[in-house]
């Protein structure tokens, strides 16, 4: 997973998997470090002929799929670059009253483009058209990355795991075996995030596993909760632990020793991602495994509840600091030890590759673990990186995500420069490419990593912006790449903070980014899509179901701090773009999957006929 699984990989690795990630090629450092040297022997102007017939001579054992692109009929390729920008969590919302921060903002680049007729429309970004269970499933940015990159929907994480616990299949694959060795004499744990959100895990899928696991002999079982208050109302994880709880009696009840051992906000433990701060992730090891953190109570209910503190300033879910629960002696009630069982019970990627390595692999040293369990039958939900077989034991495969428009740009010599701050880094890599870490072919490719701060985004709502803005103006001008991709975390990172104000400079800053990528864009002739992967800076207020904003018994607005259920913006334009070009009609359910193919006739070839069909007509 860009940075995160290549550069990180050397620092804790099993021995047999060294060999296939040092074949790899890692992410790149900042430009400045290291230039794209292969983009410079290969000039981007004219892209290669497929290469797919050549490869079949020298690899005739490999049946080769045939990724030629095709001229498009009527569009002619650029002579400049094709940019593809997207304003994470830049939501098009019905609401658009005082707590739409996307509405509120003063957007005048996005304000005209709105204005342009045909050339702005919006395309849906959760639910089913992104491979979610239903659409009252929220978009997020793994689904929403996927689908942009991919141009095709397939089944995601949590509607696998639903599939795999409805049909029993879960219980029947070789990662649920490995762990119902412990079952009769040693502890089964299960660390993940405690929602509903659904973006990351589902606490109804952990009751399906705690379930499946009693019914089926498990005799002592951990819970280690990270509380969430970012897919979810930030005040729910003490609802989410009173079910729990309630669960676990009636599980008691078929005589299980169950109880929760441990847990934090998943801000403040376990969940980092993308390497962006490994303190994060020792401070969950030291509470889950070690049974070591800054606080203890009996139970987690207490736990959650002291650590919130008061109403009138309370601790988000999200940061409530590390706890372990005790016994009456002032022992920790669940440590993992030689033998045991653990189960990472959440299905999205990301903020699950750096606890997997901790618990994966037997040679590392990112930080001291001081005691390494022996034997442990360790499984993700899922496998998370597919390129590091990380981990190697899992309860249900991953979605397979194949074809995707960057293996189509490198078997067609179609130059890339891909670009955002760490917290959105492995979303314009990993996400974009299907789940794959690392380069598809280190040669075409350039991957840029501003490094993100590290505090609570509301703090800094302009993150790196500036620095993502400048770096790709640079790769516009250097000429090098036919295709520039970017992400903006701003509306998004800051609007999980669910302070209005904040998210709405956020919106603002993010907005005179694009008037300046426009601008050189225009400067080179090139052709443009500026979208979002779902909504979240749109709503920052919690509503009733006649959609109404809620309020406290002291009258302030309850904030929203997850994603919303929004459609996304899609923008076209560009010095390089005919005026012919504009949004055909006969898509009106048109969704991300739907940006691949439109990219690719931007780039003046035909699109795949497996993809959903372009947005444009010529
Ligand atoms: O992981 C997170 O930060 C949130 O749960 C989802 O946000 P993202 O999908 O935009 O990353
Ligand atoms: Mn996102
Ligand atoms: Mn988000």
């Amino acid at each position: 997973m860009g940075k995160g699984c290549g550069g990180a990989l050397g620092k804790g690795k099993k021995k047999d998997e060294a060999k296939a990630q040092e074949a790899k090629p890692a992410a790149a450092e900042p430009a400045a470090q290291a230039p794209a040297a292969s983009a410079e022997s290969k000039p981007a102007e004219t892209p290669a002929p497929a290469p797919a017939a050549a490869e079949a001579a020298t690899a005739p054992q490999k049946m080769a799929y045939d990724y030629t692109l095709k001229p498009h009929p009527v569009l002619a390729p650029p002579t400049g670059p094709v940019m593809v920008c997207i304003l994470d969590g830049f939501g098009e919302n019905e609401f658009k009253d005082e707590y739409n921060a996307v509405h509120m903002a003063k957007t005048p680049t996005v304000d005209a483009l709105r204005a342009v007729p045909n050339r702005f429309r919006t395309i849906k970004a959760h639910g089913t058209a992104v491979g979610l269970p239903s659409d009252a499933d929220m978009g997020n940015s793994e689904v929403g990355h996927n689908a942009l990159g991919s141009g095709q929907v397939v089944d995601q994480g949590a509607r696998l795991v639903d599939i795999a616990l409805e049909t029993g299949t879960m219980f029947e694959g070789a990662g649920w075996k490995l762990i119902s060795q412990a079952f009769p004499a040693n502890t089964v744990h299960f660390i993940g995030l405690l929602s509903d959100g659904g973006v990351h895990s589902r606490a109804d899928q952990l009751v399906g596993c705690l379930r499946g696991a009693v019914a089926r002999g498990a005799k002592r079982v951990r819970v280690h909760i990270l509380t969430d208050g970012r897919d979810v109302p930030d005040g729910s994880s003490i609802k989410f632990v009173e079910e729990l709880e309630a669960e676990m009696a009636a599980l008691r009840e078929k005589g299980c020793d169950i109880a929760i051992a441990s847990g934090g906000g998943r801000m403040k433990v376990t969940m980092d991602r993308y390497e962006a701060d490994w303190a994060m992730v020792k401070a969950g090891w030291d509470a889950h495994v070690l049974g070591k953190a800054p606080h203890q109570f009996t139970d987690a209910k207490t736990a959650v509840t002291t650590l919130r503190g008061t109403d009138e300033a309370p601790v988000s879910d999200q940061y409530i600091d590390p706890f372990v629960i005790v016994d009456k002696n002032g022992a920790p009630v669940g440590t993992i030890q030689d033998n045991d069982a653990v189960v990472l019970f959440n299905f999205r990627a990301d903020r699950m590759v750096e606890i997997s390595k901790a618990f994966e692999y037997e040679d590392f040293s990112t930080f001291d673990r001081e005691r390494f369990p022996e034997n442990l039958r360790f499984v993700g939900m899922m496998q998370y990186d597919g390129d590091l077989k990380l981990p190697a034991n899992f309860l249900v495969p991953p979605p397979e995500i194949s074809h995707v428009s960057g293996q189509y740009f490198v078997r067609n010599g179609i130059t890339t420069f891909a670009c955002s701050e760490t917290q959105k880094f492995g979303h314009v890599t990993f996400f974009w490419n299907g789940n794959r870490s690392g380069y598809l072919d280190a040669a075409l490719e350039q991957y840029l990593e501003i490094p993100s701060d590290k505090i609570e985004f509301n703090h800094a709502p302009d993150m790196k912006a500036r620095e993502i803005t400048a770096a790709s103006k640079e790769a516009i001008l250097s000429g090098k790449y036919k295709v520039v991709r970017v992400n903006f975390a701003n509306p998004d990172m800051v609007g999980h903070t669910g302070d209005l104000g904040a998210t709405i400079r956020a919106c603002e800053t993010v907005d005179a980014c694009v008037k300046e990528l426009l601008e050189v864009m225009d400067s080179v002739n090139g052709r443009w899509i500026v979208t979002s992967d779902h909504g979240n800076a749109d709503d920052m207020v919690q509503r009733d179901k006649k959609g109404r904003p809620i309020f406290s018994e002291e009258g302030k607005a309850l904030p929203l701090t997850s994603h919303t259920l929004a459609p996304v913006p899609i923008f076209i334009g560009g010095a390089g773009l005919p005026d012919t070009v504009v949004f055909r009609d006969d898509e009106p359910e048109g969704g991300l999957a739907n940006v691949a193919a439109t990219t690719i006739n931007l780039l003046g070839y035909e699109a795949p006929s497996i993809y959903k069909p372009s947005l444009i007509k010529a």
